[in-house]
């Protein structure tokens, strides 16, 4: 079966265009000002404007609230919903509300923490699993830290899901290998800086995991 990736924190034309040419099955735009990656409605509108129809629009939330999803999933005209920091009950009802499929992020440091994810069989459609961020942080994801890939190794997944954290071109390989991961989520490791993506790093991402 092969690795698909999904290309997260898109916020410009040109890297956006640089994740379709290379084969992205999934691109994604993060609605939470403080992430350096935020986009605006607007401009996630022009965003989606240019993603073909085949590549999925997904876009990232941090607890959000009905009002901002209602807004984004119009202009971006989403077709999934990333969640970080929501509890099952509300990934459900978020679900019901804007039909379409949720994915729920479970932020893994040790294995008690894979165990959260079967809490959102029914809730979620698909599990992200990503590394925990320092309590102190003030993202939930998108700083590049990654979690050991052998904790998901005999793991029972309750749902479909995807790797994510910290995932980069010299690493998703190996990544994909140990984890048993076939869709992969890349941020920072597919930048030049915190919120520039870099459109040879997104192109050398997605040569490596078509290779795979
Ligand atoms: O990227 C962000 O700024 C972000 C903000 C809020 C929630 C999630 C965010 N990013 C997600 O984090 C993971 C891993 O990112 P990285 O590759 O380790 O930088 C990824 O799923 C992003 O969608």
């Amino acid at each position: 079966m092969p690795v698909t990736a999904k290309i997260c924190g898109l916020s410009t034309p040109a890297t956006l265009d640089a994740a379709v040419a290379g084969g992205a099955s999934h691109v994604g735009f993060v609605f939470f000002p403080p992430s350096p990656r935020h986009v605006t409605l607007d401009q996630s509108a022009g965003l989606a404007a240019r993603v073909p129809d085949a590549v999925g629009r997904v876009g990232v939330f941090v607890d959000p609230e009905d009002a901002l999803l209602d807004q984004a999933i119009a202009a971006a005209r989403l077709d999934a919903i990333q969640l970080h920091r929501a509890t099952p009950e509300r990934a459900a009802a978020i679900g019901a509300r804007t039909r379409l499929p949720v994915w729920a992020a479970v932020a893994v440091k040790t294995r008690t923490d894979l165990e959260t994810a079967h809490a959102f069989r029914g809730a979620a459609q698909r599990i992200l699993y990503d590394a925990k961020t320092p309590e102190d942080a003030k993202l939930p994801g998108g700083m590049g830290l990654r979690f050991d890939w052998t904790l998901l190794q005999d793991f029972s997944h309750p749902l479909p899901w995807a790797l994510s954290g910290g995932l980069d071109a010299d690493n998703v390989a190996e990544a994909a290998a140990i984890s048993g991961a076939r869709l992969v989520d890349v941020s920072s490791g597919v930048e030049s800086a915190p919120g520039v993506k870099d459109k040879d790093k997104i192109a050398d991402f997605l040569k490596t995991v078509a290779s795979l």
